[in-house]
């Protein structure tokens, strides 16, 4: 029988590099809210069984926010960074999922997510063992500098990515994984580190660059023109 997808969505950011007094999921943008546009991107995939979203506790704006599709969405905690509400998110699914079922683990700071880069996801890692995430090769010259922005070396960018969300991995591989990367104290940033620190070998699959996190200001008014241009407005 074929795995069923499922999503997890990380949601219970206070959004520090975003400065405003809402957390940036919860701001206005193309006439709904960020949080809206990213939730309806996985809702509006048939293949999607339901989506887990980790909200923090001290959330007040949650309820005003859900969409339509409410019984597809279901409330998680949110823990301290990132990867412990992807960890709650995912043991809330181990009761309704099969081990072998793949989780698309998604930002919901990535509003602009097209419906063609879930599609590719699922079809290029359709039968892989394991799962990969979408990515950018990067394609501009890459410094790394100091603190005081004074360049200390040119990288070699040379089969450099930039990873992007959704990740797609087979759900207890990576909540085994990602449990044990956060109990050796291991920096998780996205769901692939977890992976790869277990051993394993995400495969890449090349997005499109309009794919972007919100994280600061000037980030919504792109988003916002991405979605205008998409014919995505609320
Ligand atoms: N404890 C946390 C921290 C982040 N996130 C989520 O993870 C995603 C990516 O994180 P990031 O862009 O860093 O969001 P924030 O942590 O809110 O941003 P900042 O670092 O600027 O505070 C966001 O959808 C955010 O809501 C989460 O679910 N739980
Ligand atoms: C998961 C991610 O979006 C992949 O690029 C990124 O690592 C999230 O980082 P953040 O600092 O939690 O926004």
């Amino acid at each position: 029988m074929s795995p069923n997808y499922w999503a997890v969505v990380p949601a219970a950011g206070v959004g520090k590099r975003m400065g405003t007094n809402i957390p940036k999921q919860y701001l206005p943008l193309a006439g709904k809210t960020v949080i809206e546009h990213t939730l309806d991107s996985l809702l509006q995939h048939p293949r999607i069984q339901a989506i887990v979203v980790a909200v923090s506790s001290e959330d007040r704006w949650w309820p005003e926010c859900l969409p339509q599709d409410k019984e597809r969405i279901i409330r998680a905690p949110g823990g301290a960074e990132r990867c412990h509400s992807v960890s709650n998110g995912l043991e809330c699914l181990l009761s309704l999922a099969a081990p072998e079922d793949w989780v698309l683990v998604h930002d919901a700071a990535r509003p602009c997510l097209r419906r063609e880069d879930i599609d590719r996801l699922m079809e290029t890692l359709h039968g892989h063992p394991i799962g990969g995430l979408l990515a950018l090769p990067i394609s501009d010259t890459v410094k790394r500098a100091n603190a005081e922005g004074v360049v200390l070396e040119t990288v070699n960018r040379e089969g450099l990515w930039r990873a992007m969300t959704p990740q797609m991995f087979r759900l207890e591989k990576l909540y085994r994984a990602l449990r044990e990367a956060i109990a050796a104290g291991v920096q998780v940033t996205d769901e692939a580190s977890a992976m790869e620190w277990a051993g394993f070998s995400p495969h890449l699959v090349e997005g499109y660059p309009d794919n972007i996190k919100i994280t600061h200001p000037q980030d919504l008014m792109q988003a916002e023109d991405f979605l205008k241009r998409q014919g995505r407005e609320g």
